[in-house]
């Protein structure tokens, strides 16, 4: 009896470490920015399409990185499949990790792109626009992009 109860406590205790781990989804993504007409920065934001999961919400261009891919290899392709644009990419400005409720988690790699070939075409979006890092927080952005650009709005995180 005793030998049993010890096995089943093992169990129960093994059942919670095989607990599988969330799989981490490594995504790239660009700051594409722009002076604006008062001289302050512009980024490039862009919609979901409403049939889209997270529908309408905002984000920035990029997507997963695939296998044997690099980082910055990963957001050229993107960019020039989503917006049809040869781009330069620049430095990592900042990496986010985010689990999101339904159990998936990103693990978000933020690159600047300052100069690009090519003429911006909106090929999977919603909308596409600009907009000037002090009014990102005035749209409805992906949770996981949240803390960044209110660290943008507010200065803290530089480009
Ligand atoms: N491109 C981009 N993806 C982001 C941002 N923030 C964020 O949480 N993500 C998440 O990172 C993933 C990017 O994958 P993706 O663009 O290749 O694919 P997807 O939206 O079709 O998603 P899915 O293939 O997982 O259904 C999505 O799950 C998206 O929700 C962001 O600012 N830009």
């Amino acid at each position: 009896m005793k030998k049993k109860a010890a096995i089943r406590k093992l169990d129960g205790k093994r059942e919670n470490a095989v607990r599988l781990p969330r799989t981490v989804r490594l995504v790239v993504a660009a700051l594409i920015l722009r002076p604006g007409p008062d001289g302050a920065e512009e980024v490039l934001i862009c919609q979901r399409k409403a049939d889209q999961p997270m529908s309408l919400k905002w984000e920035f261009p990029g997507g997963k990185i695939e296998a044997g891919e690099g980082p910055e290899e990963a957001l050229r392709r993107e960019l020039n499949e989503e917006l049809g644009i040869h781009a330069e990419i620049g430095p990592l400005l900042t990496r986010v990790r985010h689990n999101y409720r339904n159990g998936g988690a990103v693990d978000i790699q933020f690159f600047r792109v300052r100069s690009f070939a090519g003429e911006l075409e909106n090929r999977i979006f919603q909308q596409i626009r600009w907009s000037g890092l002090e009014a990102l927080p005035e749209y409805d952005f992906l949770a996981a992009d949240l803390g960044m650009i209110h660290d943008l709005a507010e200065g803290k995180l530089k480009v």
